[in-house]
C-alpha cells in the first residue's frame, strides 16, 4: 500500500490570460480512491485533462511511476462528456477500446461478456450503442475504461445520470476495483458518495487547493459539531452562548455552530437556563456542508470569532 502512481505537481493552466488552475500537487496511491472535487467550474476538469494528454499544463508536471513518459494504456477514463460510436455493437466498441490500449482480443472478450453479465447487460454484446439507454451506454462506458485493467483510473462525474440501483452498481464496482490494486481518481458532486468511497480529498476551488489529506483528517479538522435547536429564542440569548464561532437562525431554527474540540456534556451543561428548547440536535457538520461552505465563501471553516449570519 501507499505505493505512488501518480503524482501532479504544481499544475498549472491558462486560457488565453485566464488563469483557470495554479499550483495543484497532489498523488493518487495504488488501491486508494482519492476524491478530487469542487463547485462547477473550478477546474476538476482541466486538471484531469492534463493528466490524461488531452491539454498540455503551462507549468508543473506529471509522474507516472516516478517517469514523465505517461503510459496511457495503463490508465482508463470515463470523461465526463458522454458518448460511443452509435452504430457500432457493443461488443465491438469494447475490443476496439481493448485495441487501443494494446490489451490482447481474446483476454478482452472474456472480461467484456463478464462485466455485461455483471452489470446486467447479459446478452446485449450484438446490441447498437445507440439502442441502449443512457444508464446502459454509461455502464458499457465504464466497461470501456477498465477492460484493460488499468493501473490508473480516472472517472470524471460517474454517477451523474444514473437511477439509485445503476449508482450502487458502479459504487461496488469502484470499491472493488480499488480492493484489487486499481488507484482511482474520482471526480464527483455526489458528497454521499465522495464521503462513502474515497479515501483521501483533494478540494479545488477557483483553480487552487483548499483541501487535501485523508478523509477521516478532513473530517477531524473541519466536521466539526453542530447543535440544532427548535425553539423561540432571542438573538441575544443565542449569540451569548459560549463556544460556538457561528450562528444561523431562520424563523425559530437555531444552528449553532460548535468550536473544534467542544466537550458536548460540558457544554450541554454551560446552555443558559432561560432557552426554550422544543427540540435539539447535535451531531457533525457533513462533508456537503463543508463543500457548501467553501463553495459560497462563507467560511464555516474560519475557526475563531463568531459569526451571526
Ligand atoms: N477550452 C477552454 N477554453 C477556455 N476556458 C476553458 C476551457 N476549458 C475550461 N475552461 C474554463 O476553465 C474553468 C474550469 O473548467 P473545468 O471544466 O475544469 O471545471 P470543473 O471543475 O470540471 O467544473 P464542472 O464541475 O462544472 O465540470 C471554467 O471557468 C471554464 O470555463
Amino acid at each position: 500500500m501507499n505505493e505512488r502512481i501518480l503524482k501532479v505537481e504544481r499544475l498549472g493552466k491558462s486560457f488565453k490570460d485566464k488563469r483557470i488552475i495554479s499550483n495543484i500537487s497532489f498523488e493518487v496511491h495504488r488501491g486508494e480512491i482519492m476524491g478530487i472535487l469542487g463547485p462547477n467550474g473550478a477546474g476538476k476538469s482541466t486538471t484531469i485533462r492534463n493528466i490524461m494528454g488531452i491539454m498540455y499544463p503551462d507549468e508543473g508536471s506529471i509522474h507516472f511511476h516516478g517517469s514523465s513518459e505517461i503510459p496511457r494504456h495503463k490508465i482508463g477514463y470515463l470523461p465526463e462528456e458522454r458518448g460511443l460510436y452509435k452504430n457500432v455493437n457493443v461488443m465491438d466498441i469494447l475490443l476496439y477500446f481493448a485495441e487501443l490500449k494494446d490489451y490482447p482480443q481474446k483476454k478482452a472478450k472474456k472480461r467484456a461478456l463478464e462485466y455485461l453479465e455483471k452489470f446486467g447487460l447479459a446478452g446485449k454484446e450484438n446490441t447498437k450503442v445507440e439502442e441502449l439507454s443512457k444508464g446502459m451506454g454509461q455502464k458499457v462506458q465504464l466497461i470501456a475504461a477498465i477492460i484493460h485493467e488499468p493501473e490508473l483510473l480516472i472517472l470524471d462525474e460517474p454517477f451523474s445520470g444514473l437511477d439509485p440501483v445503476s449508482q450502487e452498481v458502479f459504487k461496488e464496482e469502484i470499491k472493488e476495483l480499488a480492493a484489487n490494486g486499481t488507484a482511482i481518481l474520482l471526480s464527483s458532486h455526489q458528497m454521499n458518495m465522495v464521503e462513502e468511497l474515497c479515501d483521501r480529498l483533494f478540494m479545488i476551488h477557483r483553480g487552487k487547493k483548499v483541501i487535501y489529506g485523508a478523509m477521516e483528517d478532513v473530517k477531524r479538522e473541519y466536521a466539526n459539531f453542530k447543535c440544532t435547536i427548535i425553539g423561540d429564542n432571542p438573538e441575544e440569548l443565542l449569540r451569548n452562548i459560549p463556544s460556538v464561532h457561528r450562528v444561523e437562525s431562520k424563523e425559530d431554527r437555531t444552528i449553532l455552530y460548535l468550536e473544534q474540540d467542544v466537550h458536548i456534556p460540558t457544554w450541554l451543561r454551560e446552555l443558559p437556563i432561560e432557552l426554550n428548547v422544543y427540540e435539539l440536535i447535535i451531531d457533525r457538520v457533513s462533508l456537503h456542508e463543508i463543500f457548501i461552505d467553501i463553495a459560497s465563501d462563507k467560511n464555516m471553516i474560519v475557526k475563531e470569532g463568531v459569526k451571526y449570519a
